[in-house]
């Protein structure tokens, strides 16, 4: 494989439509891509009950453990493998267990704020941003919520009108301003062959990694 992998992040507000793209651009290569969810680096909140992680505002950049996910990636660009920690929405916390993750040739950091934070878009080399009208977003939501994340629908509208669509507005929207690329109506087929293309490239030809990068080994 190459070291440091290609690194896309995909960023987007909630039910854009990020993970299926993710998917979508990567279901042909198999296990050379590594898919790096951020949700899976919420503040670890062990020491509060339930009802308290329940009603925290995981829509701010601060629920969030950037210095693990910051050193996290870098270890996984030098070639090492990480131990990932795993996300449980229904609890609202880190599963006990981590995954061990592996370095591969492509990897993706996939999550709401994937290009907020200025040290992780810097080792980014490709940044998406899902743009998808916030009705269709919120109606993925709730029926998401509901049936896959264990929510009640009052619980999901109250959350969405405090939280999600106010810091929708204050940070994840503006952070589309760091984007290489826009993707309208999340995964179009024309954005997703072109994206899907150029995974493969990258998963396929190592030497025009090499070229394409001044701090590649044919650089030094
Ligand atoms: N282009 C699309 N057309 C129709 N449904 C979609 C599309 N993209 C995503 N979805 C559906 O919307 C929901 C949310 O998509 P997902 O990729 O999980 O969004 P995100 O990761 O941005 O929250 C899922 O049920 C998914 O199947
Ligand atoms: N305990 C939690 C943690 C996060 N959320 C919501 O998840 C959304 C991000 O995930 P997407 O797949 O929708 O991008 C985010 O908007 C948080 O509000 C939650 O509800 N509970």
């Amino acid at each position: 494989m190459t070291i440091p992998s290609f690194v896309i992040g995909i960023a987007g507000g909630t039910g854009a439509g990020k993970t299926t793209v993710a998917r979508l651009i990567t279901e042909n290569v198999g296990e050379a891509v590594t898919r790096i969810p951020i949700d899976n680096y919420y503040e670890d909140l062990s020491h509060l009950e339930l009802e308290e992680r329940a009603s925290i505002n995981y829509d701010h950049p601060s629920a969030f453990e950037w210095d693990l996910l910051r050193d996290q990636l870098s270890t996984l660009l030098e070639g090492q493998s990480i131990e990932m920690p795993v996300y449980d929405f229904e609890i609202h916390n880190r599963k006990e267990d981590p995954k061990t993750v592996e370095p591969t040739d492509v990897v993706i950091v996939e999550g709401i704020l994937a290009l907020y934070d200025e040290d992780i878009n810097e080792m980014l080399d490709l940044r998406l941003y899902v743009e998808t009208d916030a009705d269709v977003r919120i109606l993925r939501r709730i029926q998401r919520d509901v049936i896959e994340r264990g929510r009640d629908l009052e619980g999901v509208i109250d959350q969405y009108l405090s939280t999600v669509k106010p810091m929708h507005e204050q940070f994840i929207e503006p952070s589309k301003k760091h984007a290489d690329l826009i993707i309208p109506e999340g995964a179009n087929s024309v954005a997703v062959n072109l994206l899907e293309e150029k995974v493969q490239a990258e998963v396929g030809s190592d030497a025009m990694r090499d070229w394409e990068r001044p701090s590649g080994p044919s650089a030094e």
